[in-house]
């Protein structure tokens, strides 16, 4: 049920029997793509005026809204419309598209509503990612623009196969043949380019109406489809192979002893009672007993259908899950080649760890290479080290546990994600897996007899990654030498790594910026950690500017065994000491990226210990931080 339907229901069974008449039609989702001016809006708001489902309220309110704001001179400013229903807009986790609904006699529609200016490609991928069809707007008098071209890439890349070109605004250029046939063939050169196996080129005025549900007079030169009757016939078939049954498991739905089902929606294949299915991840196998939907017992179901299953075996499925046939399952993997269209305010990373949402399932992963950067205008492929807003790459990612997946080629639900900021929750890119990376598979965990445990104990001492952070001059250094001098005289091993040692061997070949830092730490923290493997207290003495990598570098150890150190010192007085000359340089602006000056800090939120070097000496503070070791 939707929206619209929604409201127009009254307690009058001629309004059920419509009802009934809308469900059985066939759905169409659809996304409009276009720049701020293209006339999106009023190319909505026209399509649900004539089609006769915007309730009159909202209908006087327009008016009245039109005659106030007067931009059409009295008539009707259909972009108030849309904008003004964008009130309602429904909120994704921080994603903003509203989806409208609108029917005809012959179809009911969806179209994802895209609104906001710089944040308008994450919102369109968001609406793209389950859409048949995209509008793409183009204003008559300019042309394919940027945009254009980038919106189309990301059709493309999310897998949608049919575009209209709607090239609007025809009565500014004198609904001129000429001008349409010009940007119909530089659109179907980008099509070809970009794969997108189906366009369809209307020439409209969305403002006046022409091509819009009747043909124009004032173009007799075009004998094609009006806009809306193109959405009402066009085929959307659906030419991906068949993969045999895939149901990703939303919920478990345990509602008493003896029922346990598995609900979720069939995106691919059919099952019947009695089919043999495989859960993954696990690889566990079982037969369908039941299958659910509503009240009834089905006995089969298939694409497209939101069912329960129940299963004659007591395996252990979760959320997330994927139930499959067991003749052809997906595979699962941690490592995949993938696109990303990035969409975070700060760049992508490699290294930096991410959450990836995959269907209902979330795991933690990292790029662990970019391997290049597409240009959306030429489809170049260009050398890249991190992504920034609104930039597509092809990067190798790693995934913290195996997901269950499918090429997105054969699969949007099984092969689209998202990676999730862990700091902020926001969503920061949209991403098709392209395959996975085979050499996970061949690498195995390598069972050693001497384990952590073992050393720890002849060396009679728990092992421990001390990690020191803070501006470069805040005395990490200083503290951890005396420190490590004091263990030392205890009998206790330990190990120091510092920023300017290390970064003269194993990371000799990064600099400053910040996705070499990323790497810098990634590295450092996996050097520790084979340190504390090895039974050893090291002592980490690293400016470790970014939250999230000493996230990372706290995930990498078990509980207790890592000790933030945040060697606290305000940046005037770092800077006041400069035992090195480097503010002084960094300040002459001969040092790029400097700490503090021009590279940020972020100041740690929850350490174990703080050390305020204003207050205490250093031999003070050491003390403080044996104290913290040996006390527990
Ligand atoms: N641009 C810039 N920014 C910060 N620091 C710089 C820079 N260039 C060189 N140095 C010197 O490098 C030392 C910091 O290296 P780190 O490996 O600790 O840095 S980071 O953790 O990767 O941010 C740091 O050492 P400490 O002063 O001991 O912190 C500096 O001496
Ligand atoms: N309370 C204190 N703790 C640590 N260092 C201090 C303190 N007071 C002054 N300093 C001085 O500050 C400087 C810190 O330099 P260093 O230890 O190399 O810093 P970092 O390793 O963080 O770059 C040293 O010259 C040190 O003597």
């Amino acid at each position: 049920m939707n929206v619209a339907l929604t409201s127009v229901i009254d307690a009058d069974a001629a309004v059920a029997a419509y009802l009934e008449q809308h469900e059985r039609k066939q759905l169409l989702r659809f996304i409009t793509c276009g720049s701020v001016d293209d006339g999106k809006s009023t190319l909505i708001g026209r399509l649900l005026h004539d089609t006769k489902l915007l309730l009159d309220d909202q209908l006087a309110a327009l008016e009245a809204d039109s005659l106030r704001h007067g931009t059409q001179n009295g008539q009707i400013d259909f972009a108030l419309l849309v904008d003004g229903l964008q009130a309602e807009r429904e909120q994704g986790i921080t994603i903003d598209v509203a989806y409208r609904f609108f029917s005809t006699d012959r179809r009911k529609f969806i179209v994802a509503d895209c609104p906001g200016h710089e944040q308008y490609t994450r919102n369109m991928a968001t609406g793209a990612s389950t859409a048949d069809l995209a509008i793409v707007l183009v204003d008559a008098r300019k042309g394919l623009l940027t945009q254009t071209r980038r919106h189309s890439y990301i059709v493309s890349l999310l897998g949608i196969r049919h575009v209209v070109l709607a090239v609007n605004k025809m009565d500014l250029v004198d609904h001129d043949e000429a001008v349409f046939a010009r940007i119909v063939d530089d659109y179907r050169a980008l099509a070809a380019q970009l794969g997108i196996p189906q366009v369809t080129c209307i020439p409209l005025s969305a403002l006046n109406g022409d091509n819009m549900l009747s043909a124009s007079t004032r173009m007799p030169w075009y004998a094609g489809t009006t806009l809306l009757e193109h959405l009402e016939t066009v085929e959307i078939d659906d030419d991906r192979r068949d993969l045999g049954l895939r149901l990703p498991v939303q919920w478990v739905c345990r509602p008493d002893q003896n029922f346990r089902g598995f609900a979720g929606t069939i995106v691919s294949g059919a099952v019947d009672v009695g089919d043999e299915i495989v859960a993954l991840p696990s690889g566990r196998r079982s037969r369908v007993a039941r299958i659910v939907s509503g009240d009834d017992d089905l006995e089969t179901a298939v694409r497209g259908q939101a069912v329960t299953l129940t299963l004659e075996d007591e395996i252990d499925i979760s959320r997330g899950d994927v139930i499959a046939a067991a003749d052809s399952p997906p595979e699962v993997a941690d490592q995949f080649a993938a696109h990303l269209l990035w969409m975070g305010e700060h760049a992508l990373l490699p290294g930096r760890p991410y959450w990836l949402k995959i269907g209902a399932r979330t795991v933690g992963a990292s790029v662990t290479e970019i391997k290049h950067r597409v240009d959306v205008n030429t489809q170049e492929h260009l050398a890249a080290k991190h992504l920034e807003l609104n930039e597509v790459g092809v990067c190798n990612l790693h995934l913290d546990q195996p997901v269950t997946f499918e090429a997105y080629a054969d699969s949007r639900e099984l092969g689209g994600f998202i990676l999730i900021d862990r700091q902020t929750n926001a969503t920061v890119a949209a991403g098709t897996l392209d395959f996975a990376l085979r050499r996970a598979a061949n690498i195995h965990w390598q069972h050693l007899e001497v384990d952590k445990a073992a050393r720890a104990r002849s060396m009679g001492q728990t092992p421990r990654c001390v990690w020191f952070t803070g501006l470069s001059g805040s005395g990490k250094s200083t503290v951890a030498n005396l420190v490590d001098k004091r263990l030392m005289a205890m009998g206790l091993h330990t190990y120091t790594l510092d920023g300017d040692n290390v970064r003269h061997g194993l990371n000799k070949d990064l600099g400053f910026s910040d996705e070499d830092r990323v790497e810098n730490i990634r590295r450092v923290a996996e050097v520790a950690k084979l340190m504390v493997d090895a039974g050893l207290i090291v002592l980490v003495s690293f400016i470790s500017p970014f939250r999230a990598e000493r996230r990372l570098a706290r995930e990498l150890f078990d509980a207790g065994e890592f000790v933030e150190v945040f060697v606290d010192t305000p940046l005037e007085v770092a800077e006041s000491r400069d035992v090195k000359g480097l503010y002084a340089k960094a300040r002459a602006g001969k040092i790029p990226n400097f700490t503090g000056i021009d590279s940020p800090y972020e100041v740690p939120e929850a350490p174990e210990l703080r050390l305020d070097t204003m207050a205490a000496s250093s031999e003070a503070l050491a003390e403080q931080v044996v104290a913290r070791l040996l006390g527990g």
